[in-house]
């Protein structure tokens, strides 16, 4: 394993984007967010569907690179603010992001306990057992979530796919509204 004094995690695997990606079914007229956008690993090929994105980034550094590289297209929008507390749209919209580990469950409560369903559809990167404990839906809160939206895997991410590669694998999440 690689040292990482930053604890950030790039998907390097192009097979694993190409799957969310298509997964999600963006495309024009779409608004997605990228939660944790970091280089843009997925705001660039998010950016080739045709969907407007809004690249959501709280480490100042990712935000000036973000903003360079995106800088001529205009349906990138780079937002630099902490995912917990940037205001969600009110608008439908949809999430494609491979999002930091420790931040997963206030997430997925932004996303999926606020009253107004605007959420379409997400494709999230998440560690594996995370994954596993939330399509079980064993909690009141869980449960909650599953009568509203479709909680399922679609496959498992080797840590290799990864740099550098986490200690544990991954899910690709899927979450549609009922
Ligand atoms: C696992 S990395 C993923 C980066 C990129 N999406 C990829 O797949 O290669 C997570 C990213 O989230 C950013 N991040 C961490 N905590 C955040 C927060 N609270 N709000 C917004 N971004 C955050 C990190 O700076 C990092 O760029």
């Amino acid at each position: 394993m690689l040292p990482n004094p930053s604890g950030v995690h790039f998907l390097s695997a192009h097979a694993v984007i190409r799957q969310l990606i298509r997964s999600s079914g963006v495309g024009p007229g779409d608004l997605v967010i990228d939660f944790g956008a970091g280089p843009g690993t997925l705001t660039a090929p998010l950016a080739a569907t045709g969907s407007r994105i809004l690249a959501i980034e709280r480490d100042p550094a990712f935000v000036r690179k973000l903003n360079r590289r995106f800088a001529d297209q205009p349906l990138v929008k780079v937002v630099h603010a902490d995912l917990r507390t940037v205001p969600l749209p009110s608008r439908d919209f949809s999430v494609v992001a491979s999002i930091p580990y420790a931040v997963s469950t206030v997430l997925l409560r932004r996303l999926l306990s606020r009253p107004r369903r605007s959420l379409v559809g997400a494709d999230l990167v998440v560690e594996w057992g995370f994954a596993r404990r939330i399509v079980a839906a064993r909690t009141t809160e869980t449960a909650k979530w599953a009568a509203k939206y479709e909680l399922r895997i679609a496959r498992r991410i080797p840590a290799n796919c990864f740099r550098p590669a986490p200690r544990v694998d991954s899910a690709h999440l899927v979450i549609r509204r009922r």
